[in-house]
């Protein structure tokens, strides 16, 4: 009960003092409780007594009522916290955990399916509130109310006291039992759900692709099998849950049954009186209600637990490190001295020992089979990991002393896949430069060859993405991707050879949007067809990781190696294709 306290502490940050206020205040109130209940004990006697000791009674029913008046303002400041405090606390965390998002690695993110990402911001903070709502309070009062009272029926009467007692240390074992089954019921309850979500986000996303490839069925299966492996894992864990629970209440019943027998022998031998007896019982039975619930608390505290752990896992990536001091370039040429560079979870490395350098303003080409590392070399130099041998410098600058920030700004990428966003096709190219107007926006647009094609939706440029769905084609959609670029007029820019998917009429307005954009740049292009960087300044041939030659499309052509035979092949394809 502790760890998850002190873990949802950490988890809360700025907003634990409050928290550990709301607790303090909770406890104080129920050991007002305890004593309220004590006090029945002499006030019973008081009532019983002939004749009645009215003033005795009336300091009795005083203090009890003054005790029970600080309890009540006690209690309303924890309720006026709990519900204030739990949306606060609820942005609050959401907001932290959107920040962190933000600052991890951006290889963090990718190792994460989306909808785990979804459970995490969406459904664990909820449940982290509805804890700390009411959860943490009402253990509180459930222990420490009984605590109380029977630390003060020992001073009445410790035989009865004890057999209230037993029934605590009896219920230990069983709930400690209890706990351990559900907290493995309720953690593979949070991985099925997790996989259930992230499967419907998979299959939402991937639905076009899954329906050309005829695949809908099977992936739908696998959803249907993430759907059966949920529900079965509820029942299951409803089902251990069961036995337990019900012994902790039939310990609780015995206790009062034990409380009656002692009870009645001791009024009988005149040990204890009567109005003793009754006022014990009263006390007994209102304990006894929330002490046969309390083993559920425990599903709740492990569904807690479970979130809390996500959580803090996802707050605990360590961001990327900015070094000092932080320095901003004034060149933008870009070198790799000596990188080597593994994946997360990954044995071997997929970059080894690179070292190369793009003057500014010059156009390199990256040539390789596929899984040679030419995508790695582009996601490295906007910091998507850091590597783990070597450096990436801009302009002479260690990337890792570039403000996160500043080195996107530095860097725009134009890659196959482009994320449109459902929101306007302003709002979506503005998106590489906020607060850009509406003719800077347009401005990019014609530069980018999209200008047309946007005139002509319903709304032009006001136009939601959501609305058009799927009407725009890849090359418009990159065309759009292109006019972001334009716009965020970064000194480098890193190409995803966009054109390679395209038809050739599409292929001539990219290629020309394309020009544009990379006009003094320093550029980095990963190119599939040869035939479109034969003018580059350089060409980087990798292989398996290693760069096996550098030079201009005439000296690799001369040197007769790996890049020539790649050009061989491809200048065959092209004769068979027109033969054909
Ligand atoms: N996020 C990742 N986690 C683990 N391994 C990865 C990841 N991304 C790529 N790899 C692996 O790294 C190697 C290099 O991949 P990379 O995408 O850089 O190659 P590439 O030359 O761009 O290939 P392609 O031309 O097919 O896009 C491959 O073996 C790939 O499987």
């Amino acid at each position: 009960m502790i760890q998850p306290y002190r873990r949802m502490l950490r988890v809360l940050g700025d907003h634990a003092p409050q928290m550990q206020r709301n607790v303090r205040i909770s406890t104080i109130a129920s050991v007002l409780e305890g004593c309220i209940y004590a006090l029945l004990f002499p006030l019973m006697l008081a009532l019983f007594e002939h004749p009645i000791n009215t003033s005795r009674l009336g300091i009795l029913l005083a203090i009890s009522g003054g005790l029970f008046a600080i309890e009540t303002v006690l209690r309303w400041q924890e309720l006026t916290f709990s519900w204030d405090a739990v949306n606060e606390i609820s942005h609050d965390t959401r907001l932290k955990l959107g920040e962190q998002l933000r600052r991890i690695p951006l290889e963090q993110l990718t190792n994460r399916r989306s909808g785990e990402l979804n459970v995490i911001l969406g459904g664990n903070v909820s449940e982290i509130v509805l804890w700390l709502g009411s959860l943490c309070l009402t253990i509180i009062q459930t222990l420490v109310v009984p605590c109380v009272t029977i630390a003060v029926m020992f001073w009445i009467d410790w035989r009865l006291a004890i057999a209230l007692t037993l029934t605590f240390p009896l219920a230990i074992p069983i709930y400690q039992q209890f706990r351990k089954i559900v907290g493995q019921g309720t953690r593979q309850t949070a991985i099925a759900d997790a996989e259930t979500a992230s499967r419907v986000i998979e299959y939402a996303q991937g639905l076009p692709v899954l329906r050309a490839t005829k695949q809908v069925g099977s992936r739908s299966q696998q959803i249907q099998k993430a759907l059966a492996n949920q529900r079965a894992t509820q029942s299951r864990t409803n089902q251990l849950v069961i036995l337990p629970s019900l012994m902790i209440a039939t310990l609780v019943e015995i206790g009062i049954l034990l409380i009656i027998a002692l009870g009645s022998v001791y009024v009988l031998q005149g040990s204890l009186s009567l109005p003793i007896l009754i006022a014990l019982l009263v006390i007994a039975v209102r304990f006894s209600e929330p002490l046969a619930v309390f083993a559920n608390y425990a599903a709740v505290f492990d569904i807690t637990e479970a979130a809390l752990e996500r959580i803090e896992a996802l707050l605990s990536i360590q961001p990327l490190v900015v070094l000092a001091p932080t320095q901003a370039p004034e060149k933008f040429d870009i070198s790799f001295e000596s990188v080597t560079f593994t994946y997360l979870d990954q044995s071997e490395p997929v970059l080894r020992n690179i070292s190369l350098h793009c003057p500014e303003r010059s156009f390199t080409a990256l040539v390789g089979s596929s899984g040679s590392g030419k995508t790695t070399i582009t996601r490295l130099i906007s910091r998507y990991a850091d590597v783990q041998q070597g450096k990436i410098c801009i302009g002479g600058i260690d990337i890792r002393h570039i403000d996160p920030t500043q080195l996107m700004r530095l860097v725009s990428v134009v890659f196959q896949d482009v994320y449109l966003f459902d929101d306007t096709i302003y709002n979506n190219i503005r998106l590489a430069k906020p607060g850009s107007t509406d003719v800077e926006v347009e401005a990019a647009a014609q530069a980018a060859n999209c200008h047309d094609f946007i005139s002509r939706l319903p709304n032009g440029y006001e136009t939601r993405v959501g609305e058009i769905g799927g009407a725009l084609s890849g090359g418009e959609r990159q065309r759009i991707s292109i006019a972001r670029a334009i716009l965020k007029d970064a000194p480098i820019v890193l190409l995803d050879e966009p054109t390679s998917a395209l038809d050739t009429e599409s292929e001539v307005a990219v290629q020309r949007a394309i020009d544009r954009l990379v006009e003094n740049k320093t550029v980095i292009v990963i190119a599939h067809r040869l035939s479109t960087v034969v003018g580059a300044d350089q060409i980087l041939v990798l292989e398996s990781g290693q760069m096996i030659e550098q030079g201009t499309h005439s000296q690799l052509l001369e040197l007769q190696g790996r890049y020539a035979s790649l050009w061989k092949i491809q200048q065959n394809a092209y004769c068979w294709r027109i033969v054909a």
